[in-house]
């Protein structure tokens, strides 16, 4: 199996708590991304004290309470399963805070984690602030949902989408890398991809590759599989009968997503 590729790991943590991913820098070499995702049985508490992290919350599936310092954000959640397509909630918590979560509902969360230094106001990003992008035409058809863009300032260095690309459609498409940190041009952000698949069984094959192809590996991802993307282009394609959703974080150096093509495959962004 590629080492690029990472499969759900299921660790109970405590009662009603189940780890699923635990993606750190130590296991991936990655410098600038870390990335959990977590199952809650209703009822049950996560917590964390965020040692020189910024943390980014999103509430995939369910209903979670979710508290830093004085503030609790109550009933965050908009849907039952990721599929339904719309945006959900989101909470922000800078370097070297507490949080916890409480699971209103069976739950699941992704925890999205950069190294950060500035310390900068909890936020509640609700689901009706998030902006709903449709890209692409022909094949390469993609809905994007922006949790964190580059534009808004809520942190230092995360950047957080959610991405549904229908059935055999590609997206990440064409082919598109940002891994050389020389802005304007383009910006050095690593990245990771949370896979799901509608109906489950589904998969989706994902290449990750550098134009010396020193880098180059085509994996397949089935539901609830991590992809990381250390640096590359990273195309994602979706075969026939099959919704793929991914959750990516990105970060780096500089918080700008200044990304380019693979210029053999440029022609397919400008046809008519
Ligand atoms: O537009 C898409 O197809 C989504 C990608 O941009 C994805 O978020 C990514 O690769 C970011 O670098």
């Amino acid at each position: 199996m590629s080492h690029l590729l990472r499969k759900p790991q299921h660790v109970m943590k405590s009662e009603g708590v189940t780890i699923v991913h635990d993606i750190t820098g130590e296991q991936t070499n990655l410098e600038y991304v870390g990335f959990k995702v977590v199952d809650l049985e209703r009822g049950s508490f996560y917590g964390e004290q965020l040692n020189g992290l910024e943390c980014c919350i999103v509430a995939l599936t369910g209903k979670v309470n979710i508290q830093e310092g004085e503030e609790t954000f109550e009933n965050l959640g908009t849907r039952e399963s990721v599929f339904e397509q719309k945006p959900t909630d989101s909470v922000y918590v800078s370097n070297n805070r507490n949080f916890n979560v409480k699971a209103v509902t069976d739950a699941h969360i992704a925890l999205c984690y950069s190294p950060s230094e500035e310390q900068l106001p909890t936020k509640l990003i609700k689901a009706d602030s998030v902006g709903v992008e449709h890209r692409g035409k022909y094949n390469n058809k993609r809905k994007v949902h922006n949790i964190l863009p580059d534009d808004d300032p809520t942190a230092n260095s995360l950047l957080v989408v959610e991405v549904y690309t229908e059935s055999g459609n590609w997206s990440s498409y064409p082919p598109h890398k940002h891994d050389q940190d020389h802005l304007p041009e383009e910006s050095f952000l690593e990245e990771t991809y949370y896979h799901e698949m509608d109906p489950q069984q589904g998969f989706v094959f994902q290449r990750v590759y550098t134009d010396d192809r020193s880098l180059d590996e085509t994996m397949t991802a089935e539901n609830g599989d991590v992809v990381i993307v250390p640096k590359g282009y990273h195309p994602v394609g979706v075969p026939d009968g099959y919704t793929s959703y991914y959750l990516n974080v990105m970060a780096g150096p500089v918080r700008k997503w200044k990304f380019n093509n693979d210029k053999d495959h440029e022609w397919i962004v400008n046809r008519d």
